[in-house]
């Protein structure tokens, strides 16, 4: 279950979000909302890696602070970069021994990422380089997964390969987009961010 308690966030004097609290109980949830709403502003606050001004949030009772939660929750944004140094077969080692987990042929072979093991991060396409993001994110099968416009640059068989890791990912999966889930997704709690128009 994943909370916001409370959290209030600004950036030079516009605030995000006032005293906002949220709690995500769902498998499947979808976060829409104007550009500029804070989408992905949640989205990094629910992963740790934006510290609220204020308030708490928590992940099955636990801070998202903590480096406990680093096991549990997985993110792909475009806000948050791949080392660019790597080459794709290097940064899938890193992640597979930083949480000691094997890296998945199925999905590598699903986002047709093969071809591409001994490419530097900094030369991959806007497609290949959401794949490896997609990648990263599940390499550990975290509980949380948090993707931030996930289908954005896929081509139609990676959109399938996609559509297939949400329906089938075993654990919570919080999305931002604009873009509807695929149909068959039937049991997705929507929820629709406004722009906050207080300072
Ligand atoms: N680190 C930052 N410093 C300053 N302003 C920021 C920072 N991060 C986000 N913002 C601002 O916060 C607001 C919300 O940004 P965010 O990216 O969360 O929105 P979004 O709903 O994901 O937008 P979009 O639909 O365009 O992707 C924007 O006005 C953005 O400029």
């Amino acid at each position: 279950m994943l909370e916001f308690k409370e959290v209030s966030q600004s950036y030079q004097n516009r605030c995000l979000f006032s005293e906002f609290s949220l709690v995500i109980d769902e498998p499947r949830v979808l976060i829409s909302g104007p550009n500029g709403s804070g989408k992905t502003t949640l989205l990094l606050m629910a992963a740790g890696l934006v510290q609220p001004d204020s308030g708490e949030v928590s992940f099955n009772q636990q801070s998202v602070l903590g480096a406990d939660s680093k096991k549990s929750i997985g993110i792909s944004a475009s806000k948050v970069s791949l080392p660019g140094f790597f080459t794709v077969q290097e940064l899938l080692d890193f992640h597979s021994r930083q949480f000691n987990c094997e890296v998945s042929e199925k999905w590598l072979g699903q986002f047709s990422l093969q071809d591409y093991l001994n490419t530097k991060v900094t030369d991959l396409s806007l497609g290949n380089y959401k794949k490896l993001s997609l990648m990263t994110a599940i390499i550990h099968q975290p509980d949380l997964l948090l993707l931030d416009e996930p289908a954005n640059g896929l081509d139609e068989k990676a959109r399938l390969a996609l559509n297939l890791l949400l329906s089938e990912y075993p654990g919570q999966v919080v999305i931002a987009s604009h873009e509807a889930l695929a149909a068959d997704h039937n049991q997705v709690r929507h929820i629709q961010l406004q722009r906050n128009t207080s300072t």
